[in-house]
């Protein structure tokens, strides 16, 4: 899923986020990256975004080398990759439905299909009785949810969520790490990252990646 060696990221100012890392992500995993405020895990986010390409090293994502260069290719395999930002840019005035159709175009599904889909995650994320209202008077957390099911309804091979838990309390954080978590399977990888450790103590995680100024330590669970 994701393999890099002697991966490393400089910015254009010279900040160094990344330092050299090697790493292997495989089908299924369930990844936690762990860190405080400026460690680099949104970095890294980037790096398999293809936001940014590595300044040194190489890293693939579904084996599409992040190069400068392969910017289209770059682009195709965004459409495999099912980010939830921080910012969960939902369109005001429309249905939670509409929303969540919204991550189903462009493929080849029929409008029936969509609805259907969209309705299916929408279910999943336990927003059913919602699906119809708009968005603009959902709590964060629903909005949060909203997002979550657009992301995974096109059935992303790497869903990529950057602090979920967010100002969320223990047991909802727990809740939505729960959440993206199921959506792990034969084809798709989950990755979370998160400044509160505390909150990811009792999430079951098959990679930990343990941050610290652009450093990181891989923990592996057993079994
Ligand atoms: N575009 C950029 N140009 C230069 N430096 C940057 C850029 N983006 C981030 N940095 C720096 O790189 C380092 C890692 O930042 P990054 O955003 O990856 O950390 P983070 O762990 O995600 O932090 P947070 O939890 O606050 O989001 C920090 O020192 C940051 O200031």
């Amino acid at each position: 899923m994701i393999s890099a060696i002697q991966c490393e990221l400089k910015y254009k100012d010279g900040t160094q986020a990344l330092k050299p890392f090697d790493l292997e992500i495989g089908t299924g995993e369930v990844v936690v990256i762990l860190g405080p405020s400026g460690s680099g895990k949104t970095s890294l986010l980037k790096l398999f975004l293809g936001i940014e390409v590595p300044s040194n090293g190489n890293i693939s994502v579904l084996d599409q080398p992040m190069i400068a260069g392969q910017e289209q290719e770059i682009r195709k395999l965004r459409t495999k990759l099912g980010p939830v930002f921080q910012e969960f840019r939902l369109i005001e005035g429309r249905s939670v439905l509409d929303n969540v159709m919204i991550g189903l175009r462009f493929l080849d599904f029929t409008h029936e299909q969509m609805i259907s889909i969209a309705t299916e995650y929408i279910m999943r994320v336990g927003l059913g009785h919602k699906r119809d209202h708009t968005v603009d008077k959902l709590s964060w957390g629903e909005c949060q949810r909203v997002a979550i099911a657009r992301a995974v309804a096109r059935k992303p091979k790497l869903i990529i969520a950057d602090e979920p838990t967010g100002n969320l309390d223990q047991e909802n954080a727990i809740n939505v790490l729960n959440l993206l978590a199921s959506f792990a399977d034969q084809q798709t990888s989950v990755v979370i990252t998160t400044h509160a450790a505390h909150l990811v103590k009792s999430f079951h995680s098959t990679i930990r990646l343990n941050m610290d100024e652009g450093k990181f330590i891989i923990e592996r669970s057993e079994g």
